[in-house]
């Protein structure tokens, strides 16, 4: 270390204390990246690696680096590779220290805790969540440090934590350091597979220090001042978290201000499986939003809305109360006059949750100010508009809305309309705001007059006109004169600088104006900076407030995209109640039915309750939509829990506790489970954990395996379901094993229905109606033509189906199924042979017995020949 030079000492040092972040070292108007940094930063960048004095062993010191004006797409991009950033400024004023400044690192950026909107979708939470135990319990909160939404619950097992976190989704993952040993990590793999995971120091997770941390960043005597209390594991995560957020942004989080804790119980619970079959918030196939539920519901007109509708999406109630409530709203907003005159309002109203994040995190702009009081200013007629409304949820809203207009008043009077970027190079506080600076404004225009003037007087006194007074960085104010013109140059000209063809001068009187016109501009940056930053402290201090109606507009707007979309597809608003019915007329299926596919999608009937309807078992030819029925019954459940209307003439609901689904083929080869392993596992849960109020959903349970395996699981998987009384799930059971029709004759609750088709010369027509019975066929055969397999296979296969129908042997004791008239049999197969050798000529000598004229003792003769032949 002593060899090297003073800055490069310093930065090893800061360097040692983040040895897992790239360090943004500041050096004047650059941020460099040194050594293994400025290596593995280049390459992501694809900027130029360029190398610095040398070290004391002669090695090249590799360095690249980029403007500080200009850092935010870079960083964007370094985190976007999952690398984190340090930030490291000069904490002091270069010219006012001699030697090295001083510098810390302000800020580490990871990926799980960006704010900047670069790095952000508008329409999804970035969060980053963290891990702990206690005792048995589990422990997962989340944190979104972008709108500050904080949320911590407990699960049983790393299961059910894995689940939850699947549904958070987070970018980031804090894990307590313990966990790389004790084998904890390896059960999370689900989800920590391919996210950025944090290691966190095991001394952090102890209740103490938990309730240290929770006393400092929300001011609360303990956790459990925020209904903690019944949740020790998930304090312990969210300590972890606001430890983290300590070490990264330097105690700047003040719009962190709350915590929720929830039960995963007071929701419809969805597990990782359901959500992803049902395509709730993605396509199955590509992961897009587009074609998911969320796609086809989000009418949101702010990303507020957008992020909590997929949270409504996520987490359905099962609160009939709290159903009814938003169903009440959705319905008094239906008018599409009314609901126009929101939405109007709402378009204007920039994201309130991530200004107030980056405001309270000093990293908001004066055009974010100025996007937050544009945004606050559509409140008071927004609140005119509610005021008519007289559901409770909107009441209640409106109670919740602060126009905030002691916020609104002082950014209008002291931001400019359009103020620039940058916050260094003045022009954006307004006139009028404040004395000294309109002084200084006046004193820095008066100058510039006179400089105009001054130039005026010269080219008279001079007699050149052509002389210009200009102005230059190195040099200030100058005059300068062409060479054409020298002769007329006055004596107290100084010359300072000569061209090609002109000379450049300078006068005392010139220089003592540039002194206090200059003077005033660069006091006028330093003043219209600090004046910024203090109302960026005056606005951060209202943060709560600020939050507080972020999250009511973004409800109000969830509400209104109900309205719209029931509005607009014709939905109806269902009855949710504690029976155990779900019963729908006329249902659609929500996606499918907005897609154009130039088929009119027609609708179904449900009826599913606990006593004579709880298992429908249905049978139906591929493609009939046997599917689409299902997901159809699952989806208009969980809208109706949402407090959405659904797509269907009539819906009654018993409310449900959580959806379970096993449909089609998902393979996990990644955590190294077959196709039918992870249909089994699936199925083994649902077994488990299905109550009566839970709603099943199987899809051709046991088709990954052999087809009498495959028959005897489902058919054991039915019975059970039914036979167990006290846990008698609702049950929608699609299947090709046309034997499973056969239980509904011996088990009460089960019923059969099929999906209508018609066979029409060889053809099938799919008439999309579910009706009463099971089906007959499979039609697989015809699936498979319009499918496009070769007719001479397609020949084939029903040649075999008919064998196989008639279910007969050749005379060779050949399974008929293999037959074919056209291809000769094949060779005679020992193994595939009755009885072998002896055998075969005792069934030749059966063969020729006439039994019409043999007497019973010719008979009684042969029997002992055939036997002594065996
Ligand atoms: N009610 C309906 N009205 C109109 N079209 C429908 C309807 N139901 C299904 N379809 C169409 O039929 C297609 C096939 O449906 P689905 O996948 O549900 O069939 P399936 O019976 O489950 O088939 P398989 O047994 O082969 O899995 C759907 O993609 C959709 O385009």
């Amino acid at each position: 270390m002593s060899e090297l030079t003073p800055m490069m000492r310093q930065y090893l040092e800061i360097k040692a204390d983040h040895p897992d972040s790239i360090l943004f070292f500041r050096l004047g108007d650059f941020y460099e990246m040194f050594l293994d940094d400025a290596v593995k930063a280049s390459r992501i960048l694809d900027i130029t690696l360029t190398s610095r004095n040398k070290n004391s062993d002669g090695a090249d010191v590799p360095l690249c680096g980029v403007p500080y004006h200009s850092a935010n797409p870079y960083i964007a991009k370094l985190i976007e590779a999952g690398e984190k950033v340090a930030i490291c400024e000069q904490v002091e004023d270069p010219k006012s220290v001699k030697g090295i400044v001083r510098r810390e690192v302000v800020r580490v950026v990871t990926p799980g805790l960006v704010v900047d909107a670069d790095c952000l979708s508008p329409k999804e939470n970035n969060y980053i969540l963290s891990f702990a135990t206690s005792g048995e319990a589990w422990g997962v909160a989340y944190l979104d440090l972008s709108t500050g939404e904080f949320r911590l619950t407990e699960l049983e097992g790393s299961s059910g934590a894995c689940a939850e976190a699947a549904c958070v989704s987070p970018r980031e993952i804090l894990v307590p350091a313990v966990f790389r040993e004790n084998g904890s990590l390896a059960s999370l793999s689900s989800v920590t597979g391919e996210r950025i995971v944090t290691f966190v120091d095991d001394w952090v997770y102890d209740a103490d220090y938990a309730g240290r941390v929770f006393r400092n960043q929300f001011g609360v005597e303990s956790p459990d001042a925020l209904g903690c209390e019944g949740f020790p594991a998930g304090v312990l995560a969210a300590a972890a978290v606001l430890h983290y957020l300590e070490e990264t942004q330097k105690g700047k989080a003040a719009h962190v201000s709350t915590i929720t804790p929830y039960k995963t119980r007071e929701f419809l619970v969805l597990d990782e499986t359901a959500r992803r079959n049902l395509e709730l918030t993605a396509t199955m196939s590509e992961g897009k939003r587009r074609g998911s539920l969320l796609g086809l519901m989000d009418r949101t007109v702010t990303a507020m809305g957008g992020r909590k509708l997929k949270q409504w999406i996520n987490y359905p109630l099962i609160s009939l109360s709290h159903i009814k409530e938003r169903q009440d709203a959705v319905e008094e907003l239906l008018p599409a006059g009314l609901r126009g005159e929101i939405v109007g309002q709402l378009t204007g109203v920039y994201d309130l949750e991530r200004l107030n994040g980056r405001i309270s995190l000093a990293s908001a702009s004066a055009k974010d100010l100025v996007a937050l009081r544009e945004s606050l200013q559509r409140i008071p007629s927004l609140l005119d508009v509610l005021t008519s409304m007289s559901c409770a949820l909107v009441r209640s809203l409106v109670d919740g809305i602060d126009p905030l207009t002691d916020l609104v008043d002082l950014i209008g009077r002291g931001i400019v309309e359009n103020p620039p970027f940058s916050l260094r190079d003045g022009g954006i506080i307004a006139d009028g705001y404040h004395a000294e600076l309109d002084d200084l404004r006046s004193i820095s225009r008066e100058g510039k007059g006179y400089i105009a003037r001054l130039e005026a007087k010269e080219r008279e006194r001079t007699g050149i006109t052509s002389l210009k007074i200009r102005y230059n960085k190195v040099f200030g104010y100058y005059i300068e004169v062409t060479r054409a013109n020298l002769a007329g140059i006055p004596s107290d000209y100084i010359r300072k600088q000569t061209l090609a063809n002109a000379e450049r001068y300078i006068t005392p009187e010139l220089k003592e104006y540039e002194e206090k016109v200059l003077g005033a501009e660069e006091r006028i940056t330093e003043l219209e900076y600090a004046l910024f930053q203090e109302m960026r402290v005056t606005v951060a201090a209202q943060s709560e407030r600020i939050a507080r109606t972020a999250d009511r507009l973004a409800t109000l707007d969830v509400l209104a995209s109900l309205a719209e979309l029931a509005h607009e597809r014709g939905y109806n608003r269902p009855v949710v109640d504690e029976g155990d019915a779900i019963a729908i007329t006329d249902g659609r299926h929500p996606v499918i039915e907005a897609m154009s596919l130039g088929e009119r999608f027609v609708p179904n009937d449900v009826l599913l309750d606990g006593s004579e309807n709880q298992l429908l078992m249905i049978t139906g030819p591929n493609m009939a939509g046997k599917s689409t029925f299902m997901r159809q019954v699952a989806l208009i459940v969980l809208m109706s829990q949402m407090g959405s209307f659904v797509p269907a003439g009539e819906a009654r609901i018993g409310v449900v506790d959580r959806i379970f689904t096993r449909v089609g083929a998902a393979d996990n080869l990644a955590r190294g489970q077959s196709t039918f392993m992870v249909e089994m596992t699936e199925a083994a849960q649902i077994l488990r954990e299905a109550t009566s109020r839970s709603l099943v959903v199987l899809d051709e349970i046991g088709r990954g395996t052999s087809t009498f395996d495959g028959v005897s699981i489902a058919w054991a998987v039915a019975e059970y379901l039914h036979d167990r009384p006290d846990h008698a799930a609702r049950t929608l059971f699609a299947t090709h094993y046309h034997e499973l029709t056969e239980l509904a004759v011996t088990r009460g609750r089960i019923k059969n229905f099929n999906i209508a088709v018609r066979e029409w010369n060889d053809q099938i027509i799919f008439l999309r109606k579910i009706v009463p019975g099971g089906a007959s066929h499979s039609y697989g055969i015809q699936v498979a033509r319009l499918a496009g397999l070769p007719l001479t296979v397609i020949e084939r296969a029903r040649e075999i189906l008919q064998n196989l129908e008639k279910g007969e042997f050749s005379a060779e004791g050949i399974p008929r199924i293999a037959g074919s008239r056209k291809n000769a049999a094949p060779k005679h197969s020992p193994q595939l042979s009755l009885f072998g050798g002896e055998g075969d000529r005792v069934v030749e000598r059966l063969k020729e017995l006439n039994l019409s004229v043999m007497t019973p003792l010719e008979a009684l003769n042969v029997l002992d020949e055939l036997k002594r032949m065996v």
